[in-house]
């Protein structure tokens, strides 16, 4: 099967010199289309650098990331900016809402952007938070703040959904329940997600697990049968 994702001898170096910071070095693997990919690795290993390449935050340094047959390193700043507000949905460790736009506000600045967006409202359903779209960010729990930056980014459809420690700020059920909406987002939809984490108690929910340590590739598995959320204890 075609890759969805193809990554060869990707290197990402910060700074020149006697300052130089090489926080990805020959990395290289695959991720098939529709697979939900978890890349594992401790503090410093080089995680957030990877996603920022992969979701057009920031350029490579050496090597080819390609992404639904666009070829990363290829582009300018400009090529950058569209194939991340067209191809790509972002979900951080900090939800990163607007605090004095409401909940449906912020989703729809999102949307906005992309070509075959979905509406705000039925975003903020799919995510469960149907009576709670006229609410500011700092009205909703931490949880329903993620889900808010969930509905944001699977608003604009996105081929590709990158989130970076997603459950990093929640407590044990609410994390999980935040797990649950990507799991179920790439099986309804058939795209997609890639999760960054520190976290290895959450791997088996994962097709596919990309180990990353000092910079490199450590380990590429599969899991043949991946755990259901709801299973899931860690
Ligand atoms: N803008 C930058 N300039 C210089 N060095 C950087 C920059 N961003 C990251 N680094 C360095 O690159 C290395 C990898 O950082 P990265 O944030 O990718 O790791 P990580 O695995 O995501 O870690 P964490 O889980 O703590 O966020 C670290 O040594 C970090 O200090």
């Amino acid at each position: 099967m075609t890759s969805f994702i193809s990554v060869q001898n990707e290197t990402k170096t910060y700074g020149t010199g006697a300052n130089a910071v090489t926080a990805n070095k020959d990395i290289s693997f695959e991720i098939a289309p529709g697979e939900l990919t978890i890349i594992l690795g401790a503090s410093g290993a080089g995680k957030s650098t990877l996603l920022n390449v992969l979701g057009g935050m920031d350029h490579l340094t050496s090597g080819s990331v390609n992404v639904n047959g666009v070829e990363l390193g290829a582009l300018d700043t400009k090529g950058l900016t569209t194939y991340r507000r067209k191809q790509v949905g972002f979900v951080f460790q900090f939800y990163n809402l607007v605090q004095n736009l409401t909940t449906v506000e912020n989703v729809e600045l999102a949307s906005e952007i992309a070509d075959d967006a979905m509406d705000g409202v039925e975003a903020l359903t799919a995510v469960g938070l149907a009576d709670r779209i006229q609410n500011f960010p700092a009205q909703l729990s931490g949880g329903e703040q993620q889900r808010v930056a969930i509905a944001r980014a699977i608003a604009k459809n996105p081929d590709l959904l990158l989130a970076d420690e997603p459950t990093g700020a929640l407590d044990y059920k609410t994390g999980k329940k935040i797990l649950q909406l990507f799991q179920d987002f790439t099986r309804n939809s058939g795209k997609n997600v890639i999760i960054v984490t520190h976290n290895s108690m959450i791997r088996p929910m994962a097709d596919h697990v990309i180990e990353i340590a000092d910079g490199q590739v450590k380990a590429d598995t599969y899991n043949d049968h991946p755990t259901p959320v709801a299973e899931l204890e860690w």
